[in-house]
């Protein structure tokens, strides 16, 4: 197999980032790609309560156990599987299994930081910056947390206001300038959508050719 494409995305909590990524996964061959996770790579915390772990500041870049991420990346890379750590967020903690990811020839790299982590930025071919309303995202935010994520009203309005916001500014929003291209909205363009599948799609074709070529 060639050496993968890296197709970054990135963008604010509640920008549409995930619901995209699973309408372009749904949209090609499961075995052409794989979704590596910045979020899934949040640091392991058990020695900390569950309190404590509610104190945490998940919005900024020591969260997360970049080092792993950056090295299991660049092990997809050169082939190699890899075992994806498993984040629960219901729980603000890893889970003790992991998941397999297989080398692919399309790997996604989704995340709030994967754009202003340099480390990561510098492994990514296509950069795509999902661009939502601040306003639109802190509503979608909400209903999506207090569903999914067993959060309260005011744990997500605080948590927006001390952490989320801030981060957003410092680190998110400013690294939007290292994007190839900008989707407006998130997981409902369509057309977006629907021209990153038809370049996905070209790629495989184009390295299903290469490999025919070198049979
Ligand atoms: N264009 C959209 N219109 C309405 N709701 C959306 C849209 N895109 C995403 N959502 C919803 O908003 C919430 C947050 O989206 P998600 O994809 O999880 O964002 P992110 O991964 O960037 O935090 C989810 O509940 C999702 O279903
Ligand atoms: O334990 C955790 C870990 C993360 N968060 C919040 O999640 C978002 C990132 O997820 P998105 O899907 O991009 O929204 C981040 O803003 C963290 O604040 C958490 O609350 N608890």
């Amino acid at each position: 197999m060639k050496k993968p494409i890296f197709i970054g995305i990135c963008g604010g909590t509640g920008s549409g980032k995930t619901t995209i990524v699973n309408k372009i996964y749904s949209e090609v061959p499961e075995k052409s790609i794989a979704i590596m996770e910045h979020d899934s790579y949040y640091k392991d915390q058990s020695s900390l309560t569950y309190e404590e772990r509610c104190k945490t500041n998940y919005d900024h870049p020591f969260a997360f156990d970049t080092d792993l991420f950056v090295e299991h990346i660049k092990v997809l890379k050169e082939g190699k599987s890899i075992n994806k750590p498993i984040y629960d967020y219901g729980i603000h903690n890893r889970k003790t299994e992991t998941v397999a990811v297989e080398p692919r020839e399309i790997i996604i790299v989704e995340g709030l930081l994967v754009f202003y982590e340099e480390r990561i930025r510098d492994l990514l071919d296509i950069k795509i910056y999902v661009d939502t309303d601040a306003d639109i995202r802190i509503l979608r935010r909400i209903i999506r947390d207090i569903n999914e994520r067993a959060r309260s009203l005011d744990s997500i309005i605080n948590q927006y206001m001390n952490t989320v916001r801030p981060a957003h500014e410092q680190f998110i929003e400013p690294s939007k300038k290292y994007a190839d291209i900008i989707v407006t909205e998130g997981g409902n363009n369509l057309v977006a959508i629907d021209l990153m599948v038809t370049k996905i799609r070209s790629l495989l074709n184009i390295e299903q050719l290469k490999e025919q070529q070198l049979d």
